[in-house]
C-alpha cells in the first residue's frame, strides 16, 4: 500500500505544474488549429465566363476563369481557353444567315468540354460583334438582324447562361480593350499609371489612352469616365470605322482604280505579284461603295511594284487632314489629345509586326521603315519561297499592312520617332489575349468594383504566426504568475 502511494507521489505526471503544462499545450494546439482552419483559404473552385468575339474577319471564343470565392475581390480572371471559329466572320453570312449560327457549333461544343458540367448553367455566355456587323447593319439592317437571329438560336441550344448577342459601339470596343490591358497588368487595382491601347482589326481600328492634364471634354463622344478600385479615370477613345486593315486596302485599291484602268501597278505589293481581281468584290463595302467608277464592271489586273515610299503616299490618301474643329485632331476631323504614356498595340498590329519581325520596342522608327522598305522591294516569288507555311492571302498583304500601320501611327495619330518607342506590340499579357473581350465580360459581370475592396490587414500566414506567439507568451506568463502567487508551486510535494 505505502509502496503504491510512494510511486504515485514520485510520478512527475501527477505534479500540478505538469498537469497545467499539459492542459496549456492542449489549449494552445486547439486555439491555433481553430485559427488555422477557420481562416484557411477555402479550396479553390472556379467560375467561368464565355465571350464570343465576332470580328469582321473571324470569330473567336474565349473562356475566362476566376476563383469562385473572389469574384470582385483579389482573384484575377484569366483566359483559360480560346477557340478560333473556322471560316470568316459572321457578317460574311449575310446571304446565308443559318450558316453564321452553324459556324459557331464546333467551338461551342469545345466550350462544353472545357467548362465543368456542374458550372454550365451558371456560366454567362456573351457574343459581341464589331465593325463587320456595324457595316452590314448600315448597309442592310434586315440582313444583320437575320444573322443575329440565327446566331442567337445556335447559342441558346447550349447549356450556358446565354446573355445576348449585340453590336458593340466603337466607344465600347476601344474602352474595353483599354480595361483588359490595364486589368491584366494589375494597373487598375494598384492605381498605377495606365497603358494606352491600340487595336487594329479588319474593318475598324481603336485608340484609347488617358491624357493627363489635358481637358478632353471638348469632344464628349471621345470621353469615357470610369471609377475602378477607388480611382477615377477619364479615358480618351476613338474607333475609326473603315480603318481596319482590310477596309483600308479596299480604299487604297479604290483610289488606284478610280479611273478604271485594266491594270494597276500597286507600290504596296511585291514586284512580280499579279492577281486578277473583281471590281464588284472590291466595291462591295460601304467604306468604298460610293467611289465605284461608272465603267467598273469586270475585273482588273492587280500587279505589284514594291515601293515603300510610294506605298506610303497611296496610304496617306485615305486620311483627311484638311479640317479640325477641335483644339487638335488626328485625322478626318477627329479630336485627339496629346499622346501620353506607354501603349500596347495588339490584334492585327501584332500579327503584322510579328510576321515582319518588327516588334522589338528598342528598334528606332527609321530602322523599322528601312526594313519595311527592303521587305516590300523583295520579289514576290522569293517571298513565297521564304514563307511556305503562310497562307498566300496573308502573305501578299504584309507589305501593305506594315506600311499602313506605320502611316497610321505617325501621320494619323502623330507618333514621332521618339514616342514610337513607347509602343509595345503585344499578343498576350500573362497568358490572356489582349482585346476587348475580357474587359467586356468584367464589366457585365460587375467584377471590377468602383471602390477598392477591403482586404484583411494581415496575410493568412502572418495572422497564424501572431496567434501562435501570443498564445505561447500568455501561457508562459500564466505559469510564471502561478509560481509567483503561490510559492508552493515551486516545490515538489514532499510527503514524509
Ligand atoms: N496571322 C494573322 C491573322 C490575321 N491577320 C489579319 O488581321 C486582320 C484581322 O485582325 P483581327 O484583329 O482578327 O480583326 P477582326 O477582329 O476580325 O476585325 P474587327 O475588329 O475590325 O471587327 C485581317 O486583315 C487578317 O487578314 C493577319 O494578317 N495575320
Ligand atoms: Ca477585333
Amino acid at each position: 500500500m505505502s509502496a503504491q502511494r510512494e510511486m504515485k507521489e514520485k510520478n512527475p505526471w501527477h505534479t500540478p505544474v505538469t498537469i497545467i503544462t499539459v492542459i496549456g499545450v492542449i489549449a494552445i494546439v486547439a486555439l491555433v488549429t481553430v485559427a488555422v482552419l477557420q481562416n484557411r483559404p477555402v479550396l479553390q473552385k472556379y467560375k467561368y465566363g464565355i465571350v464570343l468575339d465576332a470580328g469582321s474577319s473571324h470569330t473567336a471564343l474565349y473562356i475566362y476563369e476566376w476563383p469562385a470565392e473572389k469574384d470582385n475581390n483579389t482573384g484575377r480572371a484569366e483566359q483559360k481557353y480560346v477557340c478560333k471559329v473556322k471560316g470568316k466572320g459572321i457578317s460574311s453570312y449575310a446571304n446565308t444567315p443559318v450558316k453564321a449560327g452553324e459556324s459557331l457549333n464546333e467551338c461551342m461544343q469545345e466550350a462544353k468540354m472545357q467548362v465543368p458540367t456542374k458550372r454550365h448553367h451558371e456560366t454567362p455566355l456573351y457574343l459581341g460583334a464589331t465593325a463587320g456587323m456595324r457595316l452590314l447593319n448600315m448597309e442592310n439592317s434586315s440582313a444583320s438582324d437575320k444573322v443575329f437571329q440565327a446566331v442567337e438560336k445556335a447559342l441558346q441550344r447550349f447549356p450556358f447562361s446565354y446573355q445576348g448577342a449585340r453590336i458593340l459601339s466603337g466607344q465600347e470596343e476601344g474602352a474595353f480593350g483599354w480595361v483588359t490591358v490595364n486589368y491584366l497588368d494589375d494597373r487598375l487595382k494598384q492605381g498605377l499609371e495606365t497603358t494606352g491601347a491600340l487595336d487594329l482589326g479588319g474593318a475598324s481600328t481603336q485608340i484609347s489612352f488617358v491624357s493627363k492634364n489635358y481637358d478632353i471634354s471638348e469632344s464628349p463622344s471621345n470621353s469615357v469616365t470610369f471609377r475602378l478600385y477607388g480611382n477615377d479615370y477619364n479615358l480618351y477613345t476613338h474607333s475609326f470605322l473603315c480603318y481596319g486593315k482590310d477596309q483600308v486596302l479596299r480604299m487604297a485599291l479604290a483610289h488606284q482604280t478610280k479611273s478604271g484602268p485594266g491594270t494597276i501597278l500597286d507600290p504596296c505589293f511585291h514586284p512580280g505579284y499579279l492577281e486578277l481581281k473583281d471590281y464588284s468584290l472590291l466595291y462591295d463595302s460601304p467604306c468604298v461603295s460610293d467611289r465605284k467608277p461608272q465603267n467598273a464592271t469586270g475585273t482588273f489586273n492587280h500587279s505589284g511594284a514594291g515601293n515603300f515610299k510610294q506605298c506610303q503616299e497611296v496610304v496617306k490618301k485615305v486620311f483627311n487632314f484638311t479640317s479640325c474643329k477641335y483644339s487638335r485632331c488626328s485625322f478626318n476631323g477627329v479630336f485627339q489629345p496629346p499622346l501620353q504614356g506607354p501603349f500596347g498595340a495588339f490584334s492585327a498590329y501584332y500579327y503584322v509586326m510579328d510576321f515582319l519581325k518588327l516588334t522589338d520596342a528598342t528598334m528606332p522608327l527609321k530602322d523599322v521603315k528601312e526594313k519595311l522598305a527592303n521587305y516590300c522591294a523583295t520579289p514576290w516569288n522569293e517571298i513565297v519561297k521564304q514563307h511556305p507555311e503562310v497562307p498566300i492571302k496573308y502573305l501578299a498583304e504584309y507589305c501593305f499592312s506594315g506600311t499602313y500601320i506605320i502611316t497610321l501611327l505617325t501621320d494619323g495619330y502623330n507618333f514621332t520617332s521618339e514616342s514610337y518607342s513607347n509602343i509595345n506590340f503585344i499578343k498576350k499579357i500573362k497568358n490572356s489575349d489582349a482585346g476587348w473581350t475580357l474587359g467586356y465580360m468584367l464589366n457585365l459581370t460587375n467584377m471590377i468594383p468602383a471602390e477598392a475592396p477591403d482586404s484583411p490587414p494581415l496575410p493568412h500566414a502572418g495572422y497564424v504566426t501572431i496567434i501562435t506567439i501570443s498564445a505561447l507568451i500568455l501561457f508562459v506568463l500564466f505559469i510564471l504568475s502561478l509560481r509567483f502567487i503561490c510559492p508552493s508551486f515551486q516545490k515538489t510535494p514532499h510527503i514524509v
